[in-house]
């Protein structure tokens, strides 16, 4: 992709830079970390980054979570790459926590409200399972001392696709200056296969693909983002109402009324 800054994708050189800074991040940067543990999904995300760990660290160094909420009729995908990249993997279920949390909000008293009680709605629902993954991963890499990969791309975080201290909790974030489309190419030169590497975007909790939830297809994005241009008017003004609307989730607001905080640690 080139655009009038000539902004080329070289996914040769991209692939490279981005696998020696995984490596440097690691033996520098982690805290004497024993290793990285990834939640697998059986997406192309997921599937993508894990590869890069491998080429970066060494797969004995990975550990791969597979956290299906209930039955995941994908998960035979999230196996196949564990399996395939000979990495260490462990399945927890976090159905029974989505439930037991669920119920205990939705039974506790809430003095301001008519009902006394909150039904949760879908979309708050929605956003319990990839905190429940958040403290799951964090849970076990605290025990392990290893440090926890995020999986978030360019393309989700500048629209806001993606659960606030949910997926995007992490210590590092391998995809997170790729577009979708590009971590598929990333994924193509790495020779990963393209039964997993073009499965269609989803959040596997909304029921939906990423496209049908978001209105508005990947390439469409993709291109806006790297080449500045996005032909129907319409769809352009959601993306840039979910840029503006979303900038919480990529900037967290502190205080600036100090505008000189002191601090004496030397
Ligand atoms: N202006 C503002 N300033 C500061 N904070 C603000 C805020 N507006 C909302 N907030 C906070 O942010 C919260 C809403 O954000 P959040 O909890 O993230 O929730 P939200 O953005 O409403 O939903 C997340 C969306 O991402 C999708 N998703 C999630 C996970 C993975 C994937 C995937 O494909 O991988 C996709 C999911 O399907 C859903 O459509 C609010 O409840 C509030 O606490
Ligand atoms: N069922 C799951 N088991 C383990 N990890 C999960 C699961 N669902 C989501 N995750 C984690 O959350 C991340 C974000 O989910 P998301 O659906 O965006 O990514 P993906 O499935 O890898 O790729 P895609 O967006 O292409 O479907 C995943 O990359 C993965 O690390």
């Amino acid at each position: 992709m080139n655009n009038k800054n000539g902004y080329v994708f070289n996914v040769e050189e991209q692939t490279d830079n981005c696998i020696k800074w995984i490596k440097h991040w690691f033996n520098n940067c982690s805290g004497n970390a024993k290793g990285v543990i990834i939640g697998i999904s059986g997406g192309k995300d997921s599937t993508v980054a894990a590869k890069l760990l491998c080429e970066a660290i060494g797969s004995e160094k990975v550990l791969g979570v597979m956290m299906p909420n209930g039955q995941q009729k994908d998960i035979h995908d999230s196996k196949k790459v564990c399996e395939m990249l000979k990495i260490r993997y462990t399945t927890v279920n976090i159905q029974e926590s989505y439930q037991a949390i669920t119920n205990s909000i939705e039974c506790s008293e809430f003095e301001y409200s008519n009902s006394k009680s909150i039904n949760l709605s879908s979309h708050t629902l929605t956003n319990i399972a990839p905190r429940l993954r958040m403290t799951t991963v964090y849970t076990i890499g605290q025990e392990l001392s290893y440090r926890i990969v995020g999986t978030g791309n360019l393309s989700e975080s500048l629209v806001g696709y993606c659960t606030k201290y949910g997926d995007t909790a992490c210590d590092f974030a391998i995809l997170s200056t790729f577009t979708k489309r590009e971590v598929v190419k990333i994924g193509e030169y790495l020779g990963l296969p393209r039964d997993l590497i073009q499965k269609e975007p989803s959040d596997g909790l909304s029921g939906v693909s990423d496209e049908e939830n978001l209105g508005f297809s990947y390439e469409v994005l993709d291109k806006f983002i790297r080449v500045g241009v996005c032909e129907d008017k319409k769809i352009k003004e959601i993306i840039k109402n979910r840029w503006k609307i979303n900038n919480h989730k990529r900037n967290i607001q502190v205080p600036h009324y100090n505008s000189e905080i002191s601090i004496c640690i030397n």
